[in-house]
């Protein structure tokens, strides 16, 4: 009898505790869904969006960790579908609360506002919340280059080499426009793999401006406090903290050396060799032929073409930056490689002196 006595109440403390969670959690949970409503009835602008923007807010709101498709420093990205898969787009929501952050917000807006080009990644519209700001951006179906040559195995994507060379051109062609066609000039100051978008047909674009910086034609540069990535920093901004365009030249540089090898500039091997992957790539050059630095996931490729391209990065390499060339000629020079004539034009015999060892 006593046993049925303690059995009944355990059940009952059991039942007691089981209603009073279910409550709690419907507390809370309405409490969140009365914060979204409030955002979406008062609580945010926003702008350029050719969307029915409340629905599509709605539709954010309802983005889970389901549909991230990458996540950064400042961010996580999502992808949304609307319309039952009639449109995608990818969604970047930067939480707010430091001044860093609504900055890169500010920045973005004020460099991607109104450019459209098919190598920068189009900014359809923009929400700010007293809580977070979004960012929405066109969907680019086939991810960073970042990921495609460096990600999870299931990221990964072999990219031949007229993959890679188109790359390289949508690229330069992408940040030629910031630095010589956009008034105020653009300098991206955050040039690196996971910034270049890949879509369907492999065009590629150049993403996040949360750095980006706009100098009058009229200047040089923009004295700035050194951000941007280890491993793709020009060894002057580092140095002096001055923001130039041909620090973006130094940048893509290296983006090209990541095409041309598969190494990832912060890879830790590199660390612990105590080197970078520019140190790494002029060191097989003069110790060995510079084709034993190509990335060997390349089954065949013209040699004489990977060679010009080396000398591309080379020279945007150069420690001094005077000596860089600008965006619209390495774009030149990049749109040219495949003519011999022009080839061997570009060849720095440097690169070339023992083909045999
Ligand atoms: N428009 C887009 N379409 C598809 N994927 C995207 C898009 N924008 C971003 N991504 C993915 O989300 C990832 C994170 O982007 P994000 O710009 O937040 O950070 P990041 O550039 O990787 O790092 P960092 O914090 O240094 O800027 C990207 O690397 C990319 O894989």
């Amino acid at each position: 009898m006593a046993n049925g006595r303690v059995m009944a109440f355990y059940i009952t403390v059991c039942c007691i505790a089981f209603v009073a969670s279910k409550v709690v959690i419907s507390v809370l949970l309405y409490k969140r869904w009365l914060r979204k409503r409030r955002i979406i009835e008062e609580g945010f602008s926003g702008g350029k969006l050719a969307l029915p923007s409340r629905a599509f807010l709605k539709k954010t709101m309802r983005l889970t960790s389901k549909d991230i498709i990458g996540s950064g420093g400042y961010g996580t990205v999502y992808k949304l579908v609307i319309d039952g898969g009639a449109a995608a787009f990818a969604v970047k929501r930067l939480s707010r609360g430091s001044a860093d952050r609504d900055r890169g917000f500010e920045r973005e807006l004020e460099a991607m506002g109104d450019i459209k080009h098919r190598n920068i990644l189009t900014l359809h519209g923009y929400y700010t919340t007293p809580q977070f700001n979004l960012l929405i951006y066109e969907l680019m179906p086939n991810g960073s280059l970042d990921a495609l040559l460096h990600g999870k195995e299931k990221e990964k994507k072999a990219l031949d080499w007229a993959t890679r060379h188109k790359i390289a051109v949508g690229t330069a062609r992408g940040l030629s426009y910031l630095h010589h066609d956009c008034v105020p000039n653009i300098i991206h100051r955050d040039i690196k793999s996971s910034n270049i978008l890949l879509d369907e047909s492999m065009e590629a674009k150049v993403a996040d401006f949360g750095l980006a910086t706009l100098v009058a034609p009229s200047r040089t540069h923009a004295s700035t406090v050194v951000a941007g990535t280890f491993g793709y920093l020009a060894p002057e901004y580092f140095e002096t903290g001055r923001a130039t365009t041909k620090g973006d030249v130094y940048s893509f540089g290296v983006v090209l050396l990541e095409l041309l090898t598969g190494r990832k500039p912060t890879d830790e091997s590199f660390v612990e060799e105590g080197t970078g992957l520019v140190s790494w790539v002029k060191e097989v050059a003069n110790s060995k032929c510079i084709d034993h630095a190509v990335d060997g996931s390349l089954v065949c490729y013209p040699l004489e073409e990977t060679i010009t391209m080396f000398c591309i990065a080379e020279r945007c390499l150069e420690t001094d930056p005077s000596k860089r060339p600008s965006m619209s000629e390495v774009l030149k020079m990049l749109e040219q490689m495949n003519s011999e004539d022009y080839a061997l034009k570009v060849v720095d015999q440097e690169f070339i002196r023992d083909p045999q060892v």
